[in-house]
């Protein structure tokens, strides 16, 4: 009966396609930029270095053919060197950072040279280069705009924001950086036997782990997220939480209810207030995996149903959902896919599994190679497993696996 379900391959290309960034920009403070991305060119508006500076703390010096140099000037990082000038013979002591005075050709380190003090008429101190140091001409001088150049690009559109390039943008003297607006993004969980962590379990019921879950990775990936609550087991609930749900967000997650059980209400609400474009997967976790979208006048919300198994869900979100979402916050789609590389089996299975299978590894360094063992907890319900894996290994439907077979893995969070 599955063979006519959606491959994962498939499915991903799909939805990197399918899905392109929002068109909303906004400026927004450097404290508050990572992770954003930027939604146009920035360019360089300051030389880097803005002028000839020295490398490291010792003494500008002109003359590199000198056996001794006297020194005359005494220049530190924030000083106005430009005035200052070196004739032959002569040095300044200069420190890190610190403007470089007209006439030098190297700057000699600290450690390399012997400072004679003044004597007693007044002649000032002088240094002499220790036995076996050499001086490079230009050598410890950071020359003006050798970095960065003005009006050369600085940033590309595109470029997810780290740390660094925070640190970049300000050393440019900017203040704010146009992005892309956040991606709103509003979390369900469905279900009548969950209950919210902090109330009494009465018969027959769970804590609801998948909310906080998703609410939590999509908040530290810098979406704005909107916990929407638990949706119960009705049909017209749900149908009016989406619906509502739509016109303030970009996109909608949930899990559960997307099975074939009758009380599996998310795909027909979404098909009643939407469009259900996608249902199932050939995979093992996942397979009921939905997608869809909710149209408003000139809105459009995307819609991603993640099975409720909490391993089901936290695969489908990594492996589809999420690449999906970031397209929408401004990555390409090679950017929005999920991290990926060659690991070996430190294993064997006989019995081959006909769907495509992300099996909960853990993923080590050894001899020179990647290995990767299954934890023990394998089913889709079994978030404890995934919690002792760091690594997902995709399984070609119906292979065996031998020791040393090559197989490709997906760190979970993609964080190793
Ligand atoms: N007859 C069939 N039954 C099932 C099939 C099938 O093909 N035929 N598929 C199975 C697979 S595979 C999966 S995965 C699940 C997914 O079903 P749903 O998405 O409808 O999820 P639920 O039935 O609502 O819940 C499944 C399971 O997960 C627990 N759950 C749900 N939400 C949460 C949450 N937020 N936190 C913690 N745990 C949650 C729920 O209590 C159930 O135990 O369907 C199989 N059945
Ligand atoms: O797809 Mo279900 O996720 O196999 O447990």
């Amino acid at each position: 009966m599955a063979n006519d379900l959606l491959d994962y391959h498939d499915g991903l290309n799909t939805l990197l396609a399918t899905h392109t960034p929002l068109l909303r920009h906004e400026a927004v403070a450097l404290a508050d930029l990572n992770q954003r991305i930027l939604a146009q060119d920035v360019a360089v508006v300051h030389n880097v270095p803005e002028f000839d500076n020295s490398a490291m703390d010792g003494y500008a010096i002109n003359g590199n053919d000198c056996h001794e140099w006297r020194i005359v000037h005494r220049i530190a990082a924030g000083d106005d060197g430009a005035p200052l000038l070196l004739a032959p013979g002569e040095a300044a002591r200069i420190f890190t950072g610190a403007p470089i005075p007209v006439g030098c050709s190297a700057v000699v380190m600290q450690e390399h040279v012997t400072r004679t003090q003044a004597d007693a008429d007044q002649a000032p101190p002088r240094i002499t280069l220790l036995a076996g140091q050499s001086i490079q001409d230009g050598q410890h001088i950071r020359r003006r705009a050798e970095e960065l150049q003005t009006g050369d690009v600085l940033l590309h559109a595109g470029k997810r924001l780290t740390p660094a390039t925070i640190g970049l943008l300000a050393g440019q003297g900017y203040t704010h950086a146009p992005v892309h607006a956040q991606v709103r993004v509003s979390v369900f969980s469905s279900g009548n036997e969950l209950v919210p962590p902090g109330q009494p379990l009465g018969p027959g019921q769970i804590y609801d782990s998948n909310r906080i879950m998703l609410i939590a990775w999509l908040r530290s990936l810098g979406f704005a997220v909107v916990d929407g609550g638990n949706l119960p087991d009705q049909l017209e609930a749900t149908r009016a939480a989406l619906a509502q749900a739509a016109q303030e967000c970009d996109a909608i997650v949930c899990s559960g209810g997307v099975s074939v059980g009758e009380e599996d209400h998310l795909k027909n609400a979404l098909t009643e207030v939407g469009e259900l474009i996608q249902w199932r997967l050939f995979i093992k976790p996942g397979k009921p995996f939905t997608w869809g979208r909710i149209d408003h006048n000139d809105h459009t919300c995307r819609v991603f149903m993640l099975p409720g198994n909490p391993v089901s869900s936290l695969v489908t979100f990594q492996q589809l959902a999420l690449p999906a979402l970031l397209r929408l916050t401004g990555l390409s789609e090679q950017q929005a896919r999920p991290l990926q590389w060659t690991a070996y089996a430190d294993f064997s299975r006989d019995k081959p599994e006909p769907r495509r299978e992300f099996v909960r590894v853990n993923l080590r360094h050894e001899a020179g190679q990647w290995l990767v063992r299954p934890v023990v907890q394998q089913g889709s319900n079994m978030l404890s497993g995934a919690v002792h894996a760091n690594a997902l290994a995709e399984v070609t439907p119906g292979t065996p696996i031998q020791p040393g077979d090559a197989l490709t893995v997906y760190p979970l969070f993609n964080a190793i």
